[in-house]
């Protein structure tokens, strides 16, 4: 269960893997755009996955029509702002949201620095006054290769300001992390954090790199971590944070019971590791069900829970005065 008085964070939630499916349909429509179907029920099989896909790439399909239907930069801001609202309707008081603008803008032609600044100006706009604070976190889609990722990067960077960290997504085993050492130097020089899908795809080595060589201070997925002790002691003693998806690690076949995700070792480890989403509309899930329904058949008790919750805030990119007012604010509720 969720603490309510403890504040709820998301910290690993694609922008872009969770779009409405209504909104699919109406964008379709108002672009032109033909989809597979034409009412919410037919299109559902189409942008949900339903049973475990075979594995992360045929997951990651699911995704697609989320995007192809963004025909204009206001489209971008509309699914934004949506991700506020669905947000907020969950409880929770504090989103990492991640997106990546060469992905949202390669289907309908657009440029990826319009998407950056459309994506921003709609959360800024969504949170002004609302009860939820939200941070961005730029992914560079790896699928796309190295050329593109650069340029992707170049459009992130245009609005570093806005933006706490950098991420790396899509084909970890087809670009493994190797391939991007001076686009992570950029990250570096522009003083943003860096957080990266490792261990989901590929084995513990593919996480040892995203931190040594990458500058990694939080690992998306990590599941791999439990295959290696020394790796296991590493990211405890230097409060390195994994942050799980348990639904999702079905999904894509990372794990295929969640009786044997490894969430509950790494707690008991003492390693920060947190609940999240990943792509809720996608995945047809939101963060109360990973809490009620996921994590304990993953084994955790409430207290393993509670952990995990305070450990989200723990890690979150977020300066101490803004943890310490969510802590207040919700330890009043
Ligand atoms: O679970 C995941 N593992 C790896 N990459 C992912 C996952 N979910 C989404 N993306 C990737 O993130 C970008 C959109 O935000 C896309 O590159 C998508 O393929
Ligand atoms: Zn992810």
């Amino acid at each position: 269960m969720i603490n309510k008085k403890l504040p709820l964070l998301d910290i690993h939630r694609h922008l872009d893997g969770n779009v409405r499916a209504q909104t699919i349909l109406e964008l379709g429509q108002q672009f032109n755009i033909t989809l597979p179907a034409d009412n919410v029920e037919a299109l559902i099989p189409h942008v949900q996955v339903i049973d475990p896909e075979p594995d992360l790439m045929a997951f990651l399909q699911k995704l697609d029509w989320g995007v192809t239907v963004l025909g204009d930069y206001d489209a971008c801001r509309r699914i934004a702002v949506e991700n506020i609202e669905d947000a907020q309707a969950q409880g929770l008081d504090y989103v990492e949201l991640r997106f990546s603008p060469y992905y949202m803008a390669q289907s309908q032609g657009l440029h990826p620095q319009g998407v950056v600044e459309a994506v921003v100006d709609g959360i800024k706009s969504a949170t002004q006054g609302a009860n939820i604070k939200a941070n961005l976190i730029g992914i560079m889609s790896r699928t796309y290769g190295v050329k593109t990722c650069q340029q992707e990067l170049d459009a992130l960077l245009a609005f570093k300001n806005d933006l706490v960290a950098i991420d790396l997504a899509g084909d970890e085993i087809g670009f493994p992390g190797e391939l991007f050492i001076e686009q992570f130097k950029q990250v570096r020089d522009a003083y943003l954090a860096a957080t990266i899908h490792a261990g989901e795809a590929l084995g513990a080595a593919s996480i040892w790199q995203a931190i040594n060589e990458l500058g990694a201070s939080r690992i998306g997925h990590g599941v791999k971590a439990i295959e290696d002790p020394k790796l296991m002691d590493y990211l405890r003693d230097n409060r390195i944070g994994i942050e799980s998806c348990l639904t999702s690690n079905i999904q894509t076949s990372t794990v295929n019971d969640l009786a044997k995700h490894p969430l509950k070792q790494f707690l008991d480890h003492g390693i920060l590791a947190c609940i999240n989403t990943d792509d809720p509309a996608v995945e047809g899930i939101e963060i109360e069900h990973e809490y009620v329904v996921a994590a304990p058949k993953a084994g955790l008790t409430q207290a393993d829970m509670q952990k995990a919750q305070a450990n989200a805030l723990e890690i979150a990119f977020l300066s101490d005065s803004d943890k310490a007012a969510l802590t207040a604010l919700a330890a009043a509720r």
